[in-house]
């Protein structure tokens, strides 16, 4: 499939009783971010995409194979969750190493692999160190890592820059355009930060009470937003910043 075509479609209902999500989303192979307020569904979003929300009706199309009936580890999805989630009595190596692990990979293959993106990722030298020991900014590296290695189709990031201060989140978002035009890989990046939104996005979709309400090109939907999305970001005057940003 080539580029500005279809790679994903989600058109999913989840029905919580308290709350009910109901996304028609769809991307190609560029760096969305999906921004919306807490409790919008953006995370219940990415978890439908990997795998680990089946949803009550709707389909999950990846480069036009239908996944919706396959577990998590056969999507070919990076998935770094909120809280990165890491296994908190293995080593960043075990951790890193884990999903190639769990395909049957070969030992010496798993060396390798892990190595070189620890190298990437600037982590060599963190990898028999337990993640109780990091930093926010080196989970997050170890998190990417673990996502990487295994050569997603597609990598999903829920929040990854909230846990780190101003200089490191700058640093870190350099890293993940890296990471993306490098490897080639396209990234749906979950956020409440207009700044992520700016600087990393191609597109954008904005996500409210359980619906993507706005998705286009990211200077579209950050210039002209639906008077519901202004009134969420409710920092109109900072529209123009923004797209000096952009420019
Ligand atoms: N297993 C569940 N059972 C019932 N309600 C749930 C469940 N999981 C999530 N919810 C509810 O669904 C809503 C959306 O949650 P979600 O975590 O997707 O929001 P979010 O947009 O990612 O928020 P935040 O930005 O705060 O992370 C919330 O009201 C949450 O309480």
């Amino acid at each position: 499939m080539g580029l500005g075509q279809t790679f994903l479609e989600v058109n999913a209902e989840k029905d919580f009783g308290n709350f009910k999500l109901d996304a028609e989303f769809s991307m190609d192979r560029g760096y969305c971010v999906v921004l919306g307020p807490t409790g919008a569904g953006k995370s219940l979003l990415l978890e439908i995409i990997a795998g680990i929300l089946m949803p009550d009706r709707g389909k999950v199309i990846i480069d036009c194979e239908d996944v919706t009936g396959l577990p998590p580890e056969r999507r070919g999805i990076g998935f770094v969750p909120q809280d990165y989630a890491l296994f908190p009595h293995m080593s960043v190596y075990g951790n890193i190493a884990y999903g190639l692990k769990a395909r049957g990979a070969d030992k010496s293959d798993i060396r390798s692999a892990v190595e070189e993106i620890a190298e990437n990722l600037g982590i060599s030298h963190l990898l028999d160190r337990k993640p109780a020991t990091l930093s926010g900014g080196e989970k997050q590296r170890v998190a990417l890592a673990r996502a990487l290695v295994i050569q997603p189709k597609l990598i999903l990031l829920d929040e990854p820059l909230a846990a780190v201060d101003l200089r490191t989140k700058e640093k870190l978002m350099n890293e993940l355009k890296f990471v993306h035009r490098e490897f080639g890989i396209p990234v749906i990046h979950v956020t409440h930060s207009l700044i992520e939104a700016a600087t990393l996005a191609d597109e954008i979709a904005v996500m409210m009470n359980g619906r993507i309400v706005e998705k286009g090109d990211a200077k579209k939907v950050l210039s002209s937003p639906s008077k519901e999305v202004a009134d969420f970001l409710a920092v109109k005057g900072l529209f123009k910043k923004l797209l000096d940003i952009l420019d």
